[in-house]
């Protein structure tokens, strides 16, 4: 310890914003001890070897690591390193750490039609509340329509409420879509990137789809509710793991999701998507996004207070195996966002290595084409990114102090630590890669605007968030499969990569036009940001959008059928080749197929639908979106050998509609109405919703028409539908789904004179169907008896659903 003192006088240590932290301390002068030792200029560590020695060794010897059983792990650990980083004041920190060994408050948001403007929540939400008052629901005041519980007791391992009658009330409510549960800190990036229903969104990393769901949410926004109309835009939700991404297309069926299309890819690598249309001045070619999410996969110690027992493993190097993967997904991110466009890149971690390093490393990458933009949420409290850091060594040792061995510079790392591989200089502040002080000054100023979500500030997690904007007219440096125009020529051409031999310091390009192949200099051309010219996408729409698509790694997808109409023609076109994949009814056709007139005509006829917003004006009900139904793939079917899959009618976003090419798409779309598959029959190719139809499984009889409405469609079909509607009382509901399973139809209202089939059942508060309270639709059968039965969603509990709406006091917790 003298010897540490002493050394503490003679450095130059790094200012403390706090006084007295004598961990960190210890950590920072162990560290520099070591560091020192490497300068060239000091006597050799014992054990250090320069690179040309070290490769002399034999790799027993290089690979040498202290034993790890006597590594240091837990809370004094994480306190001690952290401590060393200054992510925030001493005293901020102190507190957070002691919130952090407290169980997570569970949080929700309530569904957005349910806030009303300016009157807080609708009455169902306060119902809700009052059943959760034991629990004691506190407003998130920063984020509109969260709540968090105060007293919602311990978590168990797999962060569940150890609460079963909490976790009941929850799980209900959730299904019923009144709330969805999401934590409060993950609330952020969708909060501050500003979704427009017309926008195209991509989720690089979105598995299992909180942030999905909220960015949906955000799409549908109050036209979900308000009109029939889906949103214009595309949210691509993308992850790696096929498991997680079916948990995310779980969760999307419970909600409006026509903008929404999964897919399974690398998102360091994730390929161009391509949108077609036969239709002259739509969007055509290679798509950028208008918002990117990179919630990328880190060691997420900032969710210890949900993942009990994270802190007792807990090391330094946690970090150092994401950073690399985090940067690749950052990049691929920027790539892939518009001119104009708005990124966040997101960790549910402390460490700068995977936080403030990463955003640093993509700032220099992007070369002045991004610039990070200060959030400022108003009623919280978030902490400025951090410009220096120190990197922890990349293996433990014996002699470290608690906290570990650090670096502050690339410079500082002995070669030992260089060459284990584990290290990059990326990980470091960006003077270690951008030696020119201006950039590095650049880089720091805009690292303050990062923001960090601490403990201590919003009782939840912890949180790191840069929001990043592409810059208009400034692009990232030139790459292969770049779309260009040559000034000289005025031709558009494609980047193949840079010159070599006699034309090093050229860029190689191809032209368009007649494929020949030229060197141009770099400032000779100008990025084109205009879609591509797609001449065999116009007249054959299912051909594949250029050669480069069809050389994008990942990308299996087969080019579905897009000439003809129906079903029947869709399958014969799909064809032969889908039928021997075994994985063939889970994949999507795209472009999707826009629904034939015949079926049309089917579902319009039997239910009164109409297109035409005049005409429905005049009949007092809103148009239904034809244009934007299309034959859609079953999100539940399994594809199992020997079943058939059935087909459904879905409603798809107009820019869903045009995605001509993705990456392994999986099916998301909610269907309206669906036709079981004729038994044995193999001419069908679409799968179709199997599960969530409980009513219709248990052998309800055919419809007259052909077409059944799914029991999620009800809140649409009560819009618009001018036949087979029957307006009653919330409490009428109720008796009906509370009482014996079949009531007589004249007890809801309902005409038994009618053909057998689906009826629609709907009650606003109050039982008069032009008042403005909440509407409950649910959707019933009609039997050539004259009974009624409802139809329920699977695992909805629709007495819940219907109970929650009703006036306040007629409610009873009933669990
Ligand atoms: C932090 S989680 C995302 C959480 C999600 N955004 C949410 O809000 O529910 C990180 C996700 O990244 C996925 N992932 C990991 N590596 C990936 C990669 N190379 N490409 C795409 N996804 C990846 C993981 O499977 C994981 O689901």
């Amino acid at each position: 310890m003298k010897r540490l003192a002493r050394l503490r006088s003679s450095l130059p240590l790094p200012a403390r914003r706090d006084g007295n932290q004598s961990l960190a301390l210890t950590a920072t002068l162990a560290a520099t001890l070591r560091f020192n030792a490497s300068e060239p200029s000091a006597p050799k560590r014992s054990g250090a070897v320069d690179l040309d020695e070290e490769a002399a060794l034999p790799s027993s010897v290089r690979n040498r690591r202290p034993p790890t059983a006597t590594v240091k792990r837990g809370l004094e650990e994480f306190d001690a390193y952290y401590s060393l980083q200054q992510l925030c004041p001493a005293d901020d920190w102190r507190k957070s750490v002691e919130r952090l060994c407290l169980p997570l408050p569970p949080a929700f948001r309530v569904k957005p039609g349910l806030i009303c403007r300016g009157e807080g929540v609708a009455e169902e939400v306060q119902a809700l509340l009052r059943w959760l008052k034991d629990w004691q629901p506190e407003e998130v005041g920063w984020c509109p329509g969260a709540f968090r519980l105060l007293a919602a007791g311990d978590i168990g391992k797999q962060g569940r409420l150890l609460d079963k009658k909490l976790n009941q009330i929850l799980v209900q409510a959730q299904r019923a879509g009144l709330i969805t549960r999401q934590e409060t800190a993950s609330m952020l990036p969708a909060l501050v990137l500003d979704v427009h229903p017309e926008h195209l969104v991509l989720d690089l990393c979105a598995a299992p789809g909180s942030k999905t769901m909220q960015v949906l949410e955000m799409m549908h926004g109050d036209l979900g509710e308000a009109t029939a109309l889906p949103p214009r835009g595309l949210l691509v939700a993308n992850d790696l793991k096929s498991w997680r991404l079916n948990r995310l297309r779980e969760r999307a069926r419970r909600q409006p999701a026509a903008p929404l299309l999964a897919t399974c890819a690398d998102a360091r690598r994730y390929p161009n998507l391509f949108l077609v249309s036969t239709k002259e001045g739509q969007r055509r070619g290679r798509l950028r996004f208008d918002r990117v999410l990179c919630d990328v996969p880190c060691s997420g110690d900032g969710t210890v207070r949900k993942a009990r027992g994270l802190l007792d493993h807990w090391t330094p190097r946690g970090g150092l195996a994401h950073h690399g993967d985090q940067l690749a997904i950052l990049c691929r991110g920027m790539e892939l966002l518009a001119p104009g466009g708005l990124l966040t890149y997101s960790t549910c971690a402390f460490n700068p290595v995977e936080c403030e390093a990463v955003v640093a490393a993509g700032l220099a990458w992007a070369k002045g084409s991004m610039e990070v933009v200060a959030v400022d949420v108003p009623g919280l409290r978030l902490q400025g990114g951090l410009t220096t850091w120190r990197v922890p060594a990349p293996a433990p040792s014996l002699d470290a102090p608690v906290g570990g061995i650090t670096y502050g510079s690339w410079e500082d790392v002995p070669i030992l630590d260089r060459s284990s591989g584990r290290l990059r200089r990326t990980m470091f502040p960006p003077a270690a890669y951008t030696p020119a002080a201006k950039a590095t000054a650049e880089i720091a100023e805009q690292l303050k605007r990062c923001r960090r979500l601490l403990p201590v500030t919003d009782n939840g997690g912890g949180f790191f968030l840069a929001l990043l904007r592409r810059l208009e007219h400034v692009d990232a440096p030139l790459k292969r499969g770049d779309r260009v125009r040559v000034f000289f020529n005025g031709l558009e051409a494609v980047v193949r990569g840079p010159g070599s031999g006699p034309f090093t310091g050229l860029t190689r390009v191809t032209y368009e036009s007649d494929g020949s192949m030229y060197h141009v200099a770099s400032d000779g051309l100008e990025r084109s940001i205009a879609p591509a010219p797609a001449p065999a996408l116009a007249s054959t729409p299912c051909a594949p959008a250029t050669e480069e698509a069809l050389a994008t790694p990942g990308d299996t997808t087969e080019q579905g059928a897009c000439s003809g109409t129906g079903v029947a023609e869709a399958a014969a076109a799909l064809g032969e080749e889908d039928a021997e994949r075994t994985d063939a009814p889970k994949r999507l056709s795209l472009p999707l197929l826009p629904v034939s007139e015949e079926d049309w005509q089917s579902v319009a006829v039997f239910f009164g639908l109409v297109s035409d917003e005049t005409k429905a004006a005049e009949l007092g009900v809103q148009a239904f979106p034809r244009a934007a139904l299309v034959y859609g793939p079953d999100p539940g079917y399994d594809g199992s050998p020997g079943s058939t899959p059935d087909i459904a009618l879905c409603l798809a976003s107009e820019a869903l509609r045009e995605v001509a090419r993705a990456p392994a798409p999986r099916p998301v779309l909610r269907p309206v109405f669906l036709r079981p598959a004729p038994q044995g029959s193999r001419a069908v190719v679409f799968p179709l919703a199997r599960q969530g139809l409980d009513g219709l499984e248990a052998g309800l009889g055919p419809d007259g028409c052909e077409w059944r409405a799914v029991a999620e469609a009800a809140p649409l079909l009560a819009k618009c539908c001018t036949r087979r509607v029957v307006h009653t009382s919330l409490a009428a509901l109720r008796r009906l789904v509370e009482g014996p399973k079949e009531v007589e139809a004249s007890t809801v209202g309902a005409d038994p004179s009618w053909p057998a089939g689906t009826v629609v059942l709907t009650g606003r508060r109050g039982g008069d169907r032009n008042s403005e309270g909440p509407l409950v639709a649910l959707l019933a059968f009609l039997t050539s008896s004259g009974r009624v039965r409802v139809v329920y969603q699977k695992g909805l509990n629709s007495r819940l659903l219907v109970t929650l709406a009703l006036p306040s006091e007629a409610l009873a917790p009933n669990g």
